[in-house]
């Protein structure tokens, strides 16, 4: 059985991995060793079987010892840690949630349902090191990956609409409290059919640019609001979250050259653990409508197709419908005005599953199905 190294398994990506793994039984296959950076000696995640205390995970002969580690812990960590383990000779397979290593020549990006073929020449030829795809690029392959398949993508925009769980735990409360805060700011009016709604609309903004609206965490409000910037900032004027779209699913393509391009602007909203994507697709050649729907729902079994229907679309392609699940739906499929090439498509899909921790479960799986 092979010794698994778990890091960062209590955080929020982390619990949605432990909650997989249990789900899907991945603890009857390997002898996981759970990590902390803040607990050492204390009791570790109950996954229904004895497992040792944890450990340092800063600890590089403990570490050594693996022939795993699957690390949710962040950049930092990465940073800190993986350079010295390699340099200590160790060989075992590093799988990671965090960026820091995802553009390095030495790594993959794993998402098995578009790029397995590339990740089993990947260890055929030894490489040892899988990082999970940056959310909202891992979505929209799951979502569009039997059109990048086909290759009939020219170019695509991506406009976005990201859950706040992609800043953090700390960020998703703080959403709530801001919603509260609003709600409270106004609870007597709206207990009032006779209200002016104008009076309520002025107060709300009030109270949203008032000094008592919690901001520690976003900067700014973001419930009844939104924030068109995500990541630092790149010379070029790209947000570097915008910079991934384009960078990461080429990689995923293994198309190192001609790559296809890819911008658009990314936008945190209001939204728990789901993002959106409003996708313009410049098509190579007029596919019909039907083609392209074909092409969609059959590239993985999660991604779902929603029929271009007010109701459905209302009903299905929300994140209020997909939070938690595995599905993608794609939807709002239609060509568009600019002509008989240009695609315009709608998905979401929850980015704590698909967007970041069920890419590094599967590749744990595909080490020990080996
Ligand atoms: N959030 C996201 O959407 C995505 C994140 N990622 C990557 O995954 C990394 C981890 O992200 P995320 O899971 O959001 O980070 P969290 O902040 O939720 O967890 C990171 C670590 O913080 C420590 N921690 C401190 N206080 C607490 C607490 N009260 N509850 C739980 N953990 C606590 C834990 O380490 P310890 O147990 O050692 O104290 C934990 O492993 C990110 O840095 C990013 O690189 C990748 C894709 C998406
Ligand atoms: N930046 C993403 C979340 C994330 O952690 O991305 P990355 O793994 O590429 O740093 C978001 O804010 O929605």
């Amino acid at each position: 059985m092979k010794r698994v190294g778990l890091i960062g398994w209590r955080g929020m990506v982390g619990s949605v991995l432990m909650q997989r793994m249990l789900e899907e039984q991945d603890f009857d296959l390997i002898e996981p060793v759970f990590f902390t950076t803040s607990n050492v000696g204390g009791q570790g995640p109950d996954i229904g079987k004895d497992i040792p205390t944890l450990k340092d995970a800063y600890d590089i002969n403990e570490l050594k010892n693996l022939d795993v580690i699957l690390t949710c812990q962040g950049s930092d960590y990465t940073e800190a840690v993986f350079p010295k383990l390699r340099e200590a000779g160790w060989e075992g397979y590093w799988i990671d949630a965090a960026s820091a290593l995802r553009m390095k020549d030495h790594s993959v990006i794993v998402l098995d349902p578009v790029n397995r073929k590339g990740i089993d020449q990947a260890l055929d030829n030894g490489v040892k090191d899988y990082v999970g795809g940056n959310c909202t690029v891992s979505l929209m392959l799951m979502g569009l990956g039997g059109l990048f398949e086909a290759g009939v993508v020219e170019w695509m925009s991506a406009m976005t609409y990201q859950a706040a769980s992609g800043s953090g735990a700390q960020n998703m409360r703080e959403l709530i409290r801001q919603m509260g805060g609003i709600h409270d700011s106004v609870a007597t009016e709206l207990q009032d059919p006779a209200s002016a709604i104008l009076d309520i609309d002025r107060k709300v903004a009030q109270y949203q640019r008032g000094d008592s609206i919690p901001t520690d965490h976003f900067g700014v409000p973001l419930a009844g609001s939104l924030i068109p910037w995500i990541d630092s900032a790149l010379p070029n004027g790209q947000s570097r979250e915008e910079w991934k779209a384009q960078a990461e699913t080429n990689k995923v393509l293994g198309r190192y050259k001609n790559p296809i391009n890819i911008d658009g602007i990314c936008v945190r909203v209001g939204a728990m653990r789901c993002h959106s994507q409003a996708l313009t697709i410049k098509l190579n050649k007029d596919v019909p409508l039907a083609e392209i729907e074909d092409m969609i729902s059959q590239h993985n079994p999660w991604v779902r197709l929603i029929p271009n229907d007010r109701e459905v679309t209302m009903r299905e392609l929300t994140p209020t419908a997909v939070t938690g699940t595995l599905d993608i739906p794609v939807g709002r499929l239609r060509k568009l005005n600019m002509g008989s090439h240009y695609l315009g498509a709608f998905t979401v899909g929850d980015q704590l599953l698909w967007g970041a921790a069920e890419p590094l479960r599967r590749m744990l799986r595909i080490l020990l199905e080996r």
